[in-house]
């Protein structure tokens, strides 16, 4: 079983049914999943008092569960309700708790708070007076948890249905759902853990892990290393910043193909001055390029589209970012050659795919099965998506990320990762995690530039 899978409300429903189909007892679950949130709490919390609020459904049965266990180990634990309990298990795992019941509305708060009110089978918005309530019991505790997922936030969507408190810890029983990861909803859970319930939960959408790079061979060289090509345009900063990050990312060689000839930056980088696009067709019949960066600083105009033509018509695996996005938007633009990747921020992916259904997840996988192409949908959770259907979705980035030319860094990384692994989707699983984690080593109100000297570390954490 992958640690990483991601199911929706529905996905986990069936393999819960699978299990029980196969003889897995559904209160045996339900005590599994208690017990294992009960342990997270006790090593955090040891002896402290503890409140557990519990709902009329399963995610209120596993707060019995937790009530009860924890109890047994001497904490002084409260459970307060908000109705009677409506399932089998729930009733049971009520019944095994020989506490009194008091009532949420009325009950008086605690050091630390467990949410089981409501878990995948909310189906609403939280009645305003209980999510208010919610709010002040988690904000005057001094830890609070979330049993599955906090109250009032939509499973799969991410979306938040009534107010939802931020909690300390989130426990994410047996495998992680979309609004654990997807915002506004995923900073409401705060620390995440996985809690397994040691059932089959696989799934084609999976939370992105740290990928395991390799040393080149003895044998390498820069070209079996791979080489890049960026194509410059009428902002040199942007194509400077993406060149170095390729050249930072383990790829052997980069070529900036550029307007403005030699512009400083990195004396390993090769600098060729194109100033007529039409003079780029013949610099990029160059059979060694490994992957081609379009975008950073290409500009809008006639010129920038000439350039993205004579890109698009190379036939080279590439990296499209930026401004060539904006383009390709628009009108009698040639098509996006398969398996290229796309690298939108919200704006960019409004005008290139209008208004999707769905999710970010949703929509990112509609996008990538719509062009043929790896999207790698950017943002504070960042969806890498793939026409194949696989999905891999980044959690805990810098806020510090959202200044300029960050995305300059992570179109010019993967286009690196790219020329090093010849692999679309695996290179834009591997820049999304480089560059979160060149974010993560670089101090407060860091810049673009800031990134390019954090990636050495960043990828010798992965060897
Ligand atoms: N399956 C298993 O065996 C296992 C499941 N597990 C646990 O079960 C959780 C899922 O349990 P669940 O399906 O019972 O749903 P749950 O989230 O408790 O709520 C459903 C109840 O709430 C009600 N309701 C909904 N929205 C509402 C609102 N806004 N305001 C008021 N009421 C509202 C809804 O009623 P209705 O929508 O019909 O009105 C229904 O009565 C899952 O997250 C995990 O924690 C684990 O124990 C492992 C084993
Ligand atoms: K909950």
């Amino acid at each position: 079983m992958s640690h990483a899978s991601v199911l929706k409300a529905a996905q986990m429903r069936a393999a819960e049914q699978a299990a029980f189909d196969r003889g897995v007892d559904p209160y045996a679950l339900m005590e599994c999943a208690g017990k294992a949130v009960a342990q997270i709490i006790w090593r955090a919390g040891h002896r402290r008092d503890l409140l557990v609020l519990c709902g009329p459904g399963n995610n209120g049965g596993d707060g019995f569960v937790v009530a009860r266990l924890l109890r047994e180990r001497g904490v002084p634990v409260r459970v307060a309700a908000l109705s009677e309990s409506g399932t089998d298990s729930a009733r049971r795992a009520r019944a095994a708790w020989d506490g009194p019941v008091e009532d949420v509305m009325t009950t008086a708060p605690a050091t630390q708070v467990v949410d089981a009110l409501f878990g995948i089978g909310l189906s609403r918005g939280l009645d305003g007076a209980v999510a208010q309530r919610l709010g002040a019991l988690v904000e005057s505790a001094v830890a609070s948890y979330a049993v599955d997922l906090p109250s009032g936030v939509g499973t799969d969507c991410g979306t938040l249905l009534s107010d939802v408190p931020r909690f300390g810890v989130t426990i994410a029983l047996g495998a992680w759902k979309p609004a654990h990861l997807l915002q506004p909803a995923a900073e409401r859970c705060g620390r995440l853990v996985l809690a397994p319930l040691h059932i089959p939960l696989a799934s084609q959408v999976e939370r992105l892990v740290a990928p395991g790079l390799t040393v080149p061979a003895v044998t390498a060289h820069k070209y079996s290393r791979g080489l890049v090509a960026v194509i410059g345009g009428g902002m040199a900063g942007a194509s400077l910043l993406a060149s170095e990050a390729a050249a930072r990312s383990g790829a052997g060689a980069v070529r900036r193909l550029a307007v403005d000839g030699p512009a400083g930056g990195l004396h390993a980088i090769i600098d060729r001055h194109v100033a007529q696009p039409e003079a780029l067709a013949s610099e990029l019949d160059d059979q060694r390029i490994a992957a081609l960066l379009v975008g950073p600083g290409l500009g809008l105009g006639a010129d920038a589209r000439a350039r993205l033509e004579a890109a698009l018509e190379s036939g080279h695996p590439m990296v499209i970012d930026a401004d060539a996005l904006t383009l390709l938007a628009e009108e009698h633009m040639p098509s996006i050659p398969s398996g290229a990747i796309l690298t939108p921020h919200e704006g960019e992916f409004g005008r290139m795919f209008g208004q999707l259904s769905g999710s970010k997840i949703d929509r990112a996988r509609a996008a990538a099965n719509r062009s043929g192409a790896i999207i790698v949908y950017k943002g504070a959770d960042s969806v890498v998506a793939a026409p194949d259907g696989r999905v891999a979705v980044a959690v805990g980035a810098s806020s510090w990320l959202s200044t300029a030319g960050t995305g300059d860094v992570l179109a010019g990384l993967a286009a690196g990762r790219l020329a090093v692994t010849g692999d679309p989707f695996r290179a834009a699983c591997q820049a999304v995690w480089l560059h979160g984690d060149a974010a993560r080593r670089c101090r407060p109100a860091f810049v673009a530039d800031d990134l390019l000297d954090a990636l050495p570390a960043a990828i010798a954490a992965r060897l």
